[in-house]
């Protein structure tokens, strides 16, 4: 059984000024020990603006968090205003870019099409894509939040070959938990985690869906991390809301005291 790493990735979505990037960063370094680190992996996804402070903060100090975008371009360079490309972003040394986060899908019309451009974007630069899914209310009333999620996981795995779809974050996250407080239950989130890695293991194969990990995002706090991660395929959490708050991340960080 392969062992997989869990990854407390914290979303900052449009939150934090360069400035107080540095700041808060600063009080996670100082907050989280190296044995933190030891069988946790902790990220953030900054804003474009924070991301060369932010690298030059974990560069000089020499941080373990990693780092990375919320959002990156289909293209590779050219004529596309305010959009920002995976090289300029894997020249940041960035580790992740979160791809198909629900707020893009809804606010920019991002489709699974567009997800799976994305996916090719980030591997092409060597970034690792935490491909976000998930369904809304409408879908999880009728009892379609599996098939609805996994047509999301197909469209933007399109054409993914395994080499690079085995380094991918699956990060499940139903609409109707994001930043309402209300939280699906353990069981919600192992229903669909788990047949997510089912669905990798059709696609690719058994030992790739045994590696990949899959996150669970919407709501996520300190008093409820630990039972989401005592799902047998939840392997960590995408962290919005709570991730503003250093002490608090770093609870979360630490969901195995909780
Ligand atoms: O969208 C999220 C992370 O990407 C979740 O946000 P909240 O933790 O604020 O619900």
């Amino acid at each position: 059984m392969t062992t997989r790493t869990p990854l407390m990735a914290g979303n900052w979505k449009m939150n934090l000024n360069h400035l107080e990037a540095i700041a808060h960063v600063q009080k996670l370094s100082f907050a989280l020990a190296d044995k933190d680190y030891e069988d946790v992996e902790v990220a953030v996804l900054a804003p474009f603006t924070d991301l060369r402070s932010v690298q030059t903060l974990v560069d000089g100090d020499k941080l373990k968090i990693k780092y990375g975008a919320q959002d990156i371009s289909a293209h590779d360079s050219g004529a596309y205003t305010g959009e920002i490309s995976g090289s300029m972003l894997a020249k940041l040394r960035c580790t992740y870019v979160a791809v198909g986060h629900s707020e893009r899908r809804q606010y920019h019309g991002e489709s699974d099409e567009i997800c799976n451009a994305k996916v090719k974007a980030a591997y092409l630069n060597g970034l690792t894509p935490i491909l976000c899914v998930g369904e809304g209310l409408d879908v999880r009333k009728a009892g379609n939040q599996v098939a609805h999620t996994l047509a999301q996981l197909d469209g933007a795995l399109k054409d993914i070959p395994a080499e690079q779809a085995e380094t991918i974050v699956i990060a499940y996250e139903p609409v109707w938990a994001i930043g309402t407080g209300e939280v699906a239950t353990p069981e919600d989130a192992q229903e669909v985690c788990g047949a997510i890695r089912r669905r990798l293991a059709e696609l690719y194969s058994q030992e790739l869906a045994d590696a990949v990990r899959i996150q669970y995002g919407g709501s996520v706090k300190s008093g409820n991390v630990a039972a989401i991660m005592a799902q047998p395929d939840v392997d960590g959490a995408l962290i919005g809301g709570a991730a503003l708050d250093a002490d608090e991340f770093v609870k979360i960080v630490r969901f195995r005291d909780q």
